[in-house]
């Protein structure tokens, strides 16, 4: 099983305080991660790293086999699916749906005049159908709902075959049935043959899609615990992580988490 990504005592400092710190952290081709912690734990930031946005203060990241501090990042970059609100401000209102996704195989936002190969075309195309998007290919993104959105970003996130996949919170702000049927096409994804290595930050144990398979727990920019979702999913380092008294269960693959007063 080829490590994907590994972390090595990685930190990074932002305005002189350690947001991640001396993180220790591989991800190997077949898991599928979660990413847990409360407001501020580093997630968003560990998960740049990842995406190799950002460089680490100190430590050592090693992405697809690559040294983040040597390897050239235009290489790199289309090697790795990464959907954010960060990216999707990005996405100009008017874009149509389908140009949000085909773009991604350029890795720009907003489309130009840029030749587009057939190929790409109907490859966006038919990432679309895979998300149950197909019908709104010519809409323009900005009138989408939250959750179409949401579909359309993991979408494009996939559009040039990433060998590592990474969301953040990805079904945040969706009411319950867009969260649903996100979770649930996510989960199929996740448990489909070829589909990449994936790392998801959330805020809530909820939002773990079935088939996930190991959680990386984050407290003040330190890992808390990290493993094995049913070894590490557990009341004890759930309730530490977020400093609380929890009952945590899990039923059918999936995890609920409640304050026990
Ligand atoms: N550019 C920056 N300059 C200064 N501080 C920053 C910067 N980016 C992030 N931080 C700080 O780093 C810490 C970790 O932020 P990060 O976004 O990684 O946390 P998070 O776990 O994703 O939080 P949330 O759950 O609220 O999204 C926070 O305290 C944040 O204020």
């Amino acid at each position: 099983m080829p490590t994907v990504l590994q972390l090595t005592d990685v930190s990074v400092v932002r305005d002189g305080s350690r947001v991640v710190d001396s993180v220790n952290w591989t991800v190997d081709s077949e898991e599928r991660w979660v990413v847990l912690g409360p407001n501020g734990a580093g997630k968003t930031t560990i998960l740049q790293v990842a995406a190799a946005q950002t460089h680490p203060s100190s430590g050592h990241a090693e992405i697809l086999g690559e040294d983040l501090g040597s390897v050239d990042l235009f290489d790199l970059r289309p090697r790795i699916g990464f959907a954010s609100t960060t990216i999707a401000r990005r996405i100009p209102p008017k874009e149509k749906v389908v140009d949000v996704v085909l773009t991604a195989a350029y890795s720009v936002t907003g489309r130009w005049n840029e030749e587009y190969e057939g190929v790409d075309v109907r490859r966006a195309h038919r990432v679309l159908d895979e998300w149950n998007l197909g019908h709104l290919a010519e809409r323009t993104f900005g009138d989408l709902s939250d959750g179409e959105q949401k579909r359309v970003q993991i979408a494009r996130s996939v559009m040039t075959d990433p060998e590592l996949l990474l969301l953040d919170e990805p079904a945040a702000s969706l009411d319950l049935g867009a969260r649903e049927e996100l979770l649930r096409m996510l989960g199929g994804y996740a448990s489909s043959e070829g589909a990449p290595a994936i790392v998801m930050v959330t805020h809530h144990v909820e939002e773990i899609p079935r088939g996930f398979t190991h959680a990386l727990l984050l407290s003040h920019g330190q890992v808390e615990a990290s493993g094995p979702l049913a070894e590490v999913l557990t009341a004890e380092t759930l309730g530490a992580t977020f400093g609380l008294d929890l009952d945590v269960t899990e039923l059918d693959g999936r995890y609920s988490a409640r304050a026990t007063s």
